[in-house]
């Protein structure tokens, strides 16, 4: 994808390889025409390499050599080089899918080395991510969840709430997510699902009360499918009135990872043509990038 304005292309840092979704985001990246940085950040302890990334749909292939994320100076160097490279300020981009307990510190680590950055990764303190963005007017999208379809079933769920608020209320809520046992969080998807039920309801519900499976056993008996295995998203949420007769369920499941990947790499373009437009940086929600008619997955 070529910068409009400067000609160059957008160039992207996939942070957190060789990790499934990065892997998965960087491919997307490929497939959608971005460019992938020459380096990226990558775990603690772990001696620097080189990953070959490709994408099998569009033949496309890309080097990636990765630093470990406490190698600072080392990854500053690497993003000035990188931004250089790619034209200028405005043409390097992150994504970051790495770990919940790097949330915080990679958003800062953004912020100071000048990156607009798409964050996908859950967990970490939210309010302090949200706080921290917002303060430095730093340009980022930021959403547990980049799927187009779970993304608007979001955008929906909102909608219902601020127009019905209560719709439910005396319905009790009962929810259960599954997924990879690999996964160390609660799923971010299910605490912002959840946060727009609980103004339709009631309940007293908190996250705490949130379901959790990891079990590859527990997933099968939930409907899991084995190839589901080793990436998988299975939510339920059920709303059931005081009496036991009325009964709502809601249910998305996702096997793999391509739909987030797809979303991620629509997040980039749509973040670049905000630098190029807006003076001040600002958090954008993947609702935000829905609206502006810029999720076109191919899983349409
Ligand atoms: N927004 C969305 O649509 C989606 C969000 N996610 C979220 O993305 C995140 C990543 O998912 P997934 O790939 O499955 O997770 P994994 O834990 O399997 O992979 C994360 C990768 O990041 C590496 N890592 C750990 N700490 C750091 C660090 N400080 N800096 C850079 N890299 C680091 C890990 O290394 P090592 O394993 O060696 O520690 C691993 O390679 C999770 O928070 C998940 O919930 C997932 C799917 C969709
Ligand atoms: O870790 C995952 O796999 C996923 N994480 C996100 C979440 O925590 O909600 C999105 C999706 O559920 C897959």
């Amino acid at each position: 994808m070529a910068n409009a304005e400067s000609g160059s292309e957008v160039t992207v840092m996939v942070n957190g390889m060789p990790g499934p979704m990065a892997i998965a985001a960087a491919e997307a990246c490929l497939r959608k025409g971005l460019k992938l940085s020459p380096v990226a950040m990558t775990r603690p302890e772990i001696d620097p390499c080189i990953l070959t990334i490709s994408d099998a749909v569009s033949g496309k292939s890309s080097n990636v050599q990765l630093i470990p994320s406490t190698e600072t100076d080392e990854l500053e160097a690497a993003i000035a080089g990188a931004r250089e490279g790619a034209g200028g300020e405005k043409n390097l981009l992150a994504i970051d899918y790495t770990h919940p307990s790097a949330v915080n510190a990679n958003a800062l680590f953004y912020i100071g080395n000048q990156t607009p950055f798409v964050m996908g990764t859950t967990g970490g303190d939210r309010e302090k991510l949200m706080a921290d963005v917002t303060a430095a007017k730093h340009f980022a999208v930021i959403a547990p969840n980049m799927g187009k379809q779970i993304v608007a079933m979001q955008a929906a769920l909102e909608d219902l709430a601020s127009t019905y608020p209560s719709a439910f209320a005396g319905y009790s809520l009962q929810v259960t997510e599954s997924h990879q046992k690999t996964k160390v969080d609660t799923s971010g998807t299910a605490k912002a699902v959840i946060d727009s039920l609980k103004t339709l309801s009631d309940d007293g519900f908190s996250y705490d009360d949130i379901n959790m499976i990891r079990g590859d056993q527990e997933a099968v008996e939930f409907g899991v499918p084995e190839e589901g295995l080793h990436g998988h998203a299975f939510h339920t949420y059920t709303l059931t009135s005081s009496d036991g007769s009325v009964q709502f369920q809601l249910q998305h499941n996702v096997v793999g990872r391509t739909s987030y990947a797809e979303g991620t790499a629509d997040a980039v373009k749509f973040l670049s043509k905000k630098l190029q437009t807006e003076q001040e940086g600002r958090v954008y929600s993947m609702i935000n990038v829905l609206e502006a008619g810029a999720l076109d997955g191919f899983l349409d």
